[in-house]
């Protein structure tokens, strides 16, 4: 009898929101089987106790540690400062890591430690999982260390600017809905506080913000300024960037540069030019949509971009990463569009 090999992955952080949309995406998989959903909380309790969208996950949690994960692949949906002492025991032992926390995503370990307040314990080699920078690299890696979610956004409305040379300072403006904020309540969380309101937050200060002026370096010498929101939506993030490029250039011949960047690429979808992204066409989807392109009377560029935090800006570009690492179809589980309305 032929037997199929399923791969084996586990999931640490597993009763947190990113955890939920990871055993969304591989429940129906076809390729992967996963054998463990960790949580401190909630051992012995069935996933779809604390995930009520997974009716048909026969699974329960375990409170089982890293070092007893038999695994060919494990996610890390924990904090940041968690993941990198979970990280390299599992790293050192063979077995593959896509980790969503900030703790691998820098190259200069000196801007993770002054951004985030913490030192690094354990810094280890990994490849920043954004597919549409280095798609060659993570099928190689062992470790993926999968981008922030407004970084997404962000990096991938910059890059055809910061590529072709046509602007030295970027300006980032997004708004996210509340999930992004993990599934722990907190005073800035409860309803009446974000319900019917906008709330701008680390202004100048947020940890994104050399995470995007980072990755965007690798194309050009660039500036970056970011400002988040929360807004009163549950999922997605929308961000206008401004720049003022330096050559006279038309609203069509920007499209056409982001339809050129992006033409090939599974996920990334250019609108025409003048038409905005929206917010509820990538609501529960892999998607970026990134559109506008307009240019006002004083030469300021406005590119407007769409994401999921909870899926191209979390856990869907995670299961992306692990498609990569594993030789799966890239798209694989993937291929929903959005919610839209
Ligand atoms: N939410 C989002 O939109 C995005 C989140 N991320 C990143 O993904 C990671 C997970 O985020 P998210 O799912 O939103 O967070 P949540 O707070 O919703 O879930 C994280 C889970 O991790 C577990 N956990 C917390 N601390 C520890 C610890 N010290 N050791 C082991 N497990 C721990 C908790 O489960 P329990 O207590 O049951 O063990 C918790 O449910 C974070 O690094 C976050 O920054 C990245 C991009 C977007
Ligand atoms: C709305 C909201 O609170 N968002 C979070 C960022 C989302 C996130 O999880 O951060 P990482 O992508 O770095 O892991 C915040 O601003 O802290």
């Amino acid at each position: 009898m032929y037997v199929r090999n399923m791969l084996e992955v586990a999931i640490i952080g597993a009763s947190g929101y990113t955890g939920g949309e990871l055993l969304r995406f591989l429940h129906t998989h076809g390729e992967v089987e996963v054998v463990a959903a960790t949580s401190r909380q909630y051992a012995d309790t069935p996933v779809r106790k604390v995930h009520p969208h997974l009716q048909d996950m026969s699974l329960e949690f375990t409170n089982q540690s890293p070092e007893d994960l038999n695994v060919d692949l494990v996610f890390t949906a924990t904090p940041h400062g968690a993941s990198m002492s979970i990280v390299p025991g599992l790293v050192e032992r063979g077995i593959k890591v896509v980790d969503l926390s900030g703790d691998y995503r820098f190259d200069d370990i000196h801007l993770y430690e002054k951004w985030y307040g913490l030192k690094h314990e354990n810094p280890l080699e990994a490849v920043y999982g954004l597919p549409e920078m280095y798609r060659d690299e993570i099928k190689k890696a062992n470790l993926v260390a999968n981008p922030g979610c407004y970084p997404t956004g962000s990096i991938l409305a910059g890059i055809p600017l910061v590529k072709a040379g046509l602007v030295d300072t970027l300006i980032a403006d997004s708004k996210s809905g509340v999930s992004g904020a993990g599934i722990k309540p907190t005073s800035v969380t409860h309803y009446p506080n974000i319900s019917d309101n906008i709330v701008p937050y680390a202004v100048t200060t947020h940890r994104h913000l050399p995470e995007i002026q980072e990755k965007l370096q690798k194309y050009g010498d660039v500036r970056v300024s970011f400002t988040p929101h929360l807004v009163p939506a549950i999922r997605g993030i929308i961000t206008t960037l401004h720049s003022f490029p330096n050559q006279d250039i038309t609203s069509d011949e920007i499209q056409k540069m982001y339809h050129e960047q992006y033409r090939d690429e599974p996920f990334v979808r250019v609108l025409d030019a003048g038409e905005i992204p929206r917010l509820s066409a990538v609501r529960g989807s892999n998607f970026c949509h990134i559109g506008c392109f307009e240019i006002d009377e004083n030469g300021r560029l406005v590119v407007v971009s769409a994401i999921d935090n909870l899926v191209k800006g979390a856990s869907g570009a995670a299961v992306a990463n692990m498609n990569l690492m594993c030789g799966f179809k890239e798209n694989m589980s993937l291929e929903s569009c959005g919610l839209h309305p």
